[in-house]
């Protein structure tokens, strides 16, 4: 479903024929890259500054060097200091111009690297930053997308942008000396340049929309490249045999974006060619009309080099500033993306937050709470009340899809319930810091990820300010059963894990889990959620987690959701959850007498066992 905020800048904007609109985003754009580095822009800006008046400067000294070579060939005695000097001053122009374009292109390359980091960094934290809501909105993975792609054409926009500035200074001092000797001469190349600029301008602004409306497909095209290409599905591709089936739908749809490509590109290049060959003509025509000029003898041979390289160069210049111009302002609009997604609103932090009971007493209470996943019009949960004591194991327990982990998700503050409260100690969870109350809870998801990186990281994520602190991290490893893994581990605490990088260790599913339970060990947590946090283990592992789990977690209030009933009859009380709402709640013993969904599971499980 569109939600609007997440649409601030609309597609009849984004593809008006100049785009001029997108040039608003250009002054935001220089404020990043100056605060990347200060320093390394400053010098970029004057490196430019110089060699954009080198080309006038060469020129004419080439003009004096041929007159003075002439003057000297009609003279019976000759004098050449003059003529020697200008050639060495040619030569130092030469020379500290090349020198000044390698200092341009080497910081143009530092500055890009620095700022296409610092832009990818921040697009991360602000990924971070937005809610589970914002994330899980493929709206929002459309502009994540749009914003994560050209992070390198918005290095070339630097480049580009500040190239223009010093293209614009290279044109106006050659203008004013073509103005200088013939003013016709301006209006001849104004005249061959402007339509092949109408060109640029239209077709990039095309190729702009014509990306913008594949957003969709392109991170398509990027699934089929993943679940093609990667070692977490090649078992399950290679089983299937799905290559050619998932090669297929890439092809059919890589290639409907090729075609509509090369119709515009073939398009492009037709005109463009043309209208390069008017601006060859116009040269041409200017070319000739010096020569007559010179032939008349109003213009000296040197005057003729001069104004022939000048206009040539000049209309090689207003070609590459327009061009530059239209990729500009194309740029610019992949810019306003990047700009439009780390501008999109954050959820408001909690006005004036109350301060957590230091203590809990009497545990959440849940008061008809109902809730629709965003975009749905199915309830989840339809009106679910009741009380978990301070200090009280409670267990979820109901089919799949019942609802226990949007409880979950309810209590930990990723979504707000539609309606009903949460309340803790009495007062509503919302009035909390999100921050304070979350670090509460010592949680591990049925969907845990598998960080490939040290085993250490894996647990510390837990409370990643821990990082380094040995002795807690094999504690928790100690309580989850994860201390098995480690010491079967040829680095130990340091091995990493996962198969992508080198020297890595791929773990079992169970082993997995094991040190997924770790992280939720890793603080003095007052409130313990597992989701599933057995689903993997055998049966002796998941008795011996669970005995320890219930022994080190003596007086902290718990949530466990779990499909084994072994493991769910050890809770102080359990919830049935059926299509969103209560079944059934009481003790192992009080369900087990009520001839309800609990006792028949029970049953189920037990006789399947026997
Ligand atoms: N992010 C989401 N967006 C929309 N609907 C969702 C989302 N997550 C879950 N649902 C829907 O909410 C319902 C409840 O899901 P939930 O994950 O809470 O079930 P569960 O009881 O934990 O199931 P299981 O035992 O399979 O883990 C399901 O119908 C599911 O399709």
């Amino acid at each position: 479903m569109a939600r609007p905020k997440l649409q601030s800048i609309t597609d009849k904007q984004k593809t008006s024929v100049f785009s001029l609109d997108s040039l608003s985003a250009i002054p935001r754009f220089f404020g990043e890259i100056w605060r990347v580095s200060p320093k390394l822009f400053t010098v970029n800006s004057i490196g430019r500054l110089l060699a954009a008046l080198s080309p006038v400067i060469t020129l004419w000294i080439g003009k004096i060097i041929i007159d003075e070579i002439i003057t000297q060939i009609a003279l019976e005695e000759q004098d050449l200091t003059r003529l020697w000097t200008f050639v060495g001053i040619e030569l130092g122009v030469v020379i500290l111009t090349e020198l000044l374009n390698r200092l341009v292109t080497l910081t143009d390359g530092l500055i890009g690297d620095l700022y296409s980091n610092a832009s990818s960094e921040k697009i991360l934290r602000k990924t971070n930053e937005l809610t589970l809501e914002q994330l899980e909105d493929p709206e929002f993975y459309d502009k994540l997308e749009r914003a994560r792609q050209q992070t390198n054409g918005r290095v070339n926009l630097m480049s580009d942008a500040l190239g223009q500035v010093q293209a614009l200074i290279s044109i106006v001092s050659l203008i004013a000396a073509l103005i200088y000797f013939e003013p016709w001469l301006i209006v001849l190349l104004i005249l061959s340049i402007i339509p092949s600029f109408i060109n640029e301008a239209k077709y990039s602004s095309h190729r702009y929309s014509l990306a913008r409306s594949w957003t969709a497909e392109r991170r398509e095209l990027d699934y089929l490249r993943f679940v093609g290409a990667n070692n977490t599905t090649a078992k399950e591709v290679k089983l299937f045999g799905l290559t050619d089936y998932i090669a297929l739908r890439f092809k059919n749809l890589s290639n409907k974006y090729y075609h509509i490509n090369k119709n515009l590109s073939i398009k492009q290049s037709i005109y463009g060619s043309l209208f390069n060959i008017l601006g060859t003509l116009s040269y041409y025509g200017a070319y000739v009309f010096i020569i007559i000029e010179v032939i008349a003898g109003v213009l000296t041979i040197g005057e003729l080099t001069f104004l022939s390289g000048s206009f040539n160069r000049l209309r090689n210049n207003l070609q590459q500033f327009f061009s530059r111009f239209t990729r500009i302002s194309e740029s610019a609009l992949y810019l306003m993306d990047y700009f439009d997604f780390l501008d999109i609103p954050l959820e408001q932090h909690t006005v004036n937050p109350i301060p957590l009971p230091e203590v809990i007493n009497e545990g959440f209470e849940l008061r008809n709470v109902q809730f629709y996943y965003p975009g749905s019009d199915t309830p989840v949960l339809k009106g679910v009340s009741f009380h978990i004591k301070a200090g009280e194991k409670i267990a979820f327990v109901g089919e799949n899809g019942a609802g226990k982990t949007t409880l979950i998700k309810l209590i930990l503050r990723f979504y707000e319930p539609t309606s009903g409260e949460i309340l803790l100690d009495g007062i509503n969870i919302n009035k909390f810091s999100k921050e304070e109350y979350r670090a509460r809870f010592g949680v591990i998801f049925q969907d845990f990820f598998k960080y490939e990186f040290r085993l250490r990281e894996n647990i510390a994520v837990g409370d990643i300010a821990q990082i380094d602190n040995d002795s807690l991290i094999t504690d928790a490893a100690e309580r989850s059963l994860a201390s098995q893994v480690i010491a079967e581990m040829t680095d130990g605490i340091d091995q990493q894990l996962g198969r992508r990088f080198a020297k890595g260790q791929e773990l079992s599913g169970g082993q997995w889990q094991k040190v997924a339970l770790a992280r939720a060990y890793m603080k003095n947590a007052d409130i313990m959620v597992l989701d599933e946090p057995t689903s993997a283990l055998d049966a002796q592992a998941e008795f011996d987690v669970f005995e320890r789990f219930i022994g080190l977690t003596k007086g902290k209030t718990s949530i466990i959701i779990s499909h084994r009933f072994s493991t769910v009859r050890m809770a102080d009380r359990i919830l049935v959850l059926k299509n969103g709402k209560i079944e059934e709640i009481g003790t192992h013993e009080e369900l087990m007498n009520n001839p309800q969904t609990y006792s028949r599971l029970f049953n189920l499980q037990a006789a399947g066992y026997q």
